[in-house]
């Protein structure tokens, strides 16, 4: 569905010089050295996949985006969507999109929302009994009843994202390409967005590729995970592979109904982090050890009451790769 081959694209900028005169002489004078924001990427998204596409500040993640969807032409390799090529079939292409960049509204900002679907459907050049149909489905589905006929400048941030997400649905695209589409809003607003987004690629088969800062999106959302930094694809499979890649630790803990015995100078393959009491806190490398075999050597130690389970947090994980 989304196919991407040796993608790079190269900016050239102005060379930064230490005073303003540098900075002015090389602006004028031409010279320019050449910035690569994205590097020889190659993946393909197969359809119905949730990938989150996730990097630091700067890494390539909205060039490439941008590549994707036909707004910036690449410096070399190829991409294709459905079989078609964003930048030579343009129009094509973008009737199978949709896109929501969290930064930018797309909407009329002056305008009642539902003005700027009635611009959009003219746009797309859809049929006014099924604009209304789409929008009865996605004014249910989004819940935007109470603020279709209020201007766009006066919804709240997580009303506006929901308007936006409806924009980008109206041509009833197969794939969506999502920049931060929770950016800036409250635990109320992101758990709504993100159940959302759940629903459409689950039980309406949309294709979605995510970028966000913020993990717990791409831990409850995302099968699969890429990862770019310095403009280079730097991972690319599921999140629980990249923990057992990263290696950090699982975090046992465990309740005993009596004392412990702990022998006293243990060195087996996982860590006594803390004794206290009846309880022990272990950490252990799953790559290493199996969480079973673990607790079968505890059970020698004394009569197991409760076992909680931590996994490595997925924030840290990530700085790792970083
Ligand atoms: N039009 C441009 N001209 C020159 N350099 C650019 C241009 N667009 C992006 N860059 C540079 O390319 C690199 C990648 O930028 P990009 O916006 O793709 O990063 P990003 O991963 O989306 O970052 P963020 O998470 O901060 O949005 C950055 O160093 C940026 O300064």
């Amino acid at each position: 569905m989304i196919q991407v081959k040796n993608l790079t694209k190269s900016f050239r900028i102005p060379i930064a010089g230490k005073s303003r005169w540098q900075r002015f002489k090389s602006y004028v004078s031409g010279d320019r050295r050449v910035k690569t924001a994205v590097s020889d990427i190659s993946f393909t998204v197969q359809k119905g996949e949730f990938v989150g596409y996730i990097g630091p500040n700067g890494a390539g993640k909205s060039t490439t985006i941008k590549m994707l969807t036909g707004i910036l032409h690449p410096t070399s390799g190829e991409v294709l969507i459905g079989g078609s090529s964003p930048h030579k079939h343009r129009r094509q292409v973008v009737r199978k999109l949709g896109v929501v960049f969290g930064q930018r509204c797309q909407l009329w900002w002056d305008l009642p929302v539902r003005d700027s679907y009635d611009i959009l459907a003219e746009m797309y050049r859809i049929e006014r009994s099924i604009k209304e149909r789409t929008l009865a489905e996605l004014g249910e589905l989004l819940q935007m009843d109470e603020f279709m006929d209020t201007p766009v400048r006066k919804l709240s941030l997580g009303q506006r994202m929901r308007a936006d997400l409806a924009a980008s649905l109206l041509h009833n695209p197969d794939i969506l390409f999502l920049d931060e589409p929770t950016i800036g809003l409250d635990i109320v607003a992101k758990k709504s967005i993100r159940s959302l987004l759940k629903s459409l690629n689950r039980d309406f088969g949309k294709t979605i590729l995510l970028t966000t800062h913020d993990m717990d999106d791409i831990e409850q959302l995302c099968a699969r995970v890429m990862v770019i930094n310095h403009g280079q694809l730097a991972y690319d499979g599921t999140i629980g592979e990249l923990r057992d890649r990263i290696g950090l630790p699982t975090v046992m803990k465990v309740s005993f109904a009596g004392p412990v015995a702990v022998p006293a100078e243990w060195s087996g393959n996982f860590l006594i982090a803390n004794h206290q009491g009846n309880e022990l806190t272990i950490q252990c490398n799953r790559r290493s050890i199996q969480a079973m075999e673990v607790l079968r050597q505890l059970e020698q130690w004394g009569s197991i009451e409760d076992v909680h389970m931590e996994e490595p947090n997925f924030e840290e994980v990530i700085h790792r790769i970083y």
